[in-house]
């Protein structure tokens, strides 16, 4: 830490711990649970989008598996190349849409090796156990296509039946290799291809998008703890988001479901409690047919307006999300709309890394005098507002996915289920305490993250295996238990 410390410069800091990840994995995993708090930044949103952006000039050593367009009709060769042959969660990109900062190409491989190193850390996942997966179809980012030092294909992204056909093998390739139970989290996908791989592969495989269904259930968990907080149910608020993507279509029908589960309303029903507003304006009827299929549920009757200013002045929303990954878009005009109406507004602003935040703490808090309950999706220092100081919560799906994964991995389930989504998000809105909310925050801290992971893991694992989706038989008596001792704690062995 002494060390690490000595660097300044953020990316610096990033190249250290991948450089020790590299020399001696036991002590990086000791060091990053041991300094979750401080180091998080650092591994994972927000540096990890900057190493992300510079990989091709940093790159040491591969630290995941590229698959290209050039390993077509051998891909099942190729991942028999990996070293480790028992593996139980791959994370894989195409790299199309690396958090909020665009096509990244080969050069968002930065991704599924930063949330494997959280699978491990705030999971208990053997490291050994993690497989970063790189498809590389190409890159439509000219700047990429034109740097001497970009690692991978140097050719426009292949797109449609070419596409597909790289995925069905190797879908079908991890299958054959490492069998049914494992875990496949897509990650970072463009929307044009996240909804519809998650709808055919969850047929068929262990799948799970983080930035769909991750993101969902920890917002979910963070409205949950919200409410405890500020009084009132999920289905008495209003609900509106900036950005209709993966994060804001899977949050908002993620909402729909846990409200129709407590009410027995339709579904449909409680999906008209919740508005959207993507680039084009609010989404409403008379523009339905013109809409992605992922957003025709929530387009209403309304008239058609075009700025989320005016929709959150028609709508008037108790809650409000940012999903849109531009930065700045919750203005101070937007802010003081949401605090003129609400006692206490709620506002998330979840784009990341930091530069694409909607707004700061900082201008949540201010702009709201001091009556929002804010949480962001990269990590901002609490804040200081006439006199009392405000602890912003990180609503970023590294609380769920650990524990998510360890679950479904520990019953050996074999097929992801919403209800199983639900359960973790239940789970960790538990976990947040008075305390919490006497600072204003609505999650619990990272630093009990291992702890929280196993109740996720148990609450996870205990719905599959009520599903009948669980393979891990007979089913332990205490799954928190279970869960805690199938976690990889890096320890050296004892030779005495
Ligand atoms: O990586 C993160 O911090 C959260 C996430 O999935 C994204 O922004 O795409
Ligand atoms: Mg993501």
């Amino acid at each position: 830490m002494h060390n690490l410390r000595s660097y300044t410069v953020p990316l610096h800091r990033y190249i250290a711990m991948m450089d020790l990840q590299e020399r001696n994995e036991r002590l990086f995993y000791k060091l990053l649970i041991d300094n979750v708090e401080e180091l998080l930044p650092v591994v994972y949103t927000p540096v990890v989008g900057e190493a992300c952006q510079k990989y091709g000039s940093i790159y040491r050593r591969p630290q995941g598996l590229y698959i290209s367009l050039k390993d077509k009709g051998k891909v099942l060769e190729v991942l028999k190349n990996w070293p480790e042959r028992s593996i139980q969660v791959i994370v894989v990109t195409d790299g199309e849409r690396i958090l909020g900062l665009g096509d990244l190409g080969c050069q968002g491989m930065g991704i599924p090796v930063g949330k494997l190193s959280l699978y491990t850390a705030l999971g208990g996942v053997r490291p050994s156990a993690c497989l970063p997966i790189t498809i590389d179809v190409g890159t439509n980012n000219e700047t990429l296509l034109n740097d001497e030092y970009y690692i991978g294909l140097r050719q426009r992204r292949a797109t449609g039946e070419e596409y597909h056909e790289l995925l069905q093998e190797f879908m079908n390739a991890v299958k054959q290799n490492y069998g049914e139970k494992v875990l496949v989290q897509f990650e970072d996908f463009a929307n044009h291809n996240a909804f519809d791989l998650l709808a055919k592969y969850s047929k068929s495989h262990l799948v799970f998008n983080d930035d769909i269904q991750g993101t969902a259930s920890v917002v979910l968990a963070g409205l949950l703890a919200a409410l405890r907080m500020i009084g009132g149910g999920l289905v008495d608020q209003t609900y509106l988001f900036l950005g209709a993507g993966e994060a804001g279509t899977g949050i908002a029908e993620l909402i729909a479901l846990e409200m129709s589960k407590h009410t027995e309303l339709p579904v449909d029903d409680c999906r008209k409690k919740i508005w959207l507003v993507d680039s084009k304006g609010l989404l409403v009827e008379s523009r339905k047919e013109s809409l992605q299929h992922f957003k025709k549920p929530f387009a209403h009757e309304h008239e058609e307006l075009k700025t989320l200013l005016e929709a959150v002045q028609s709508i008037k929303p108790t809650v409000l999300i940012g999903t849109s990954g531009v930065g700045k878009t919750f203005t101070q005009e937007v802010i003081e709309a949401m605090a003129s109406f609400n006692e206490k507004p709620v506002i998330f602003s979840l784009s990341n890394p930091t530069s694409h935040s909607e707004c700061t703490a900082e201008e949540a808090y201010t702009w709201s005098k001091g009556t929002a309950v804010f949480a962001s999706g990269s990590p901002f220092d609490p804040v200081e507002y006439e006199g009392k100081t405000f602890v912003p919560g990180q609503s970023n799906n590294a609380y769920v996915f650990p524990g998510f994964g360890l679950g479904v991995v520990i019953s050996g389930a074999i097929r992801v289920h919403d209800d199983m989504l639900l359960a973790a998000s239940e789970a960790l809105a538990e976990e947040a305490t008075q305390e919490n909310f006497d600072k204003g925050l609505i999650f619990p801290p990272f630093t009990n993250i291992r702890k929280i992971s196993a109740s996720i893991a148990a609450k996870v694992a205990a719905k599959a295996y009520d599903l009948g989706l669980a393979s891990r038989l007979p089913r332990p008596d205490d799954l928190v238990k279970y869960a805690e001792s199938c976690m990889y704690t890096p320890l050296y062995r004892s030779y005495r």
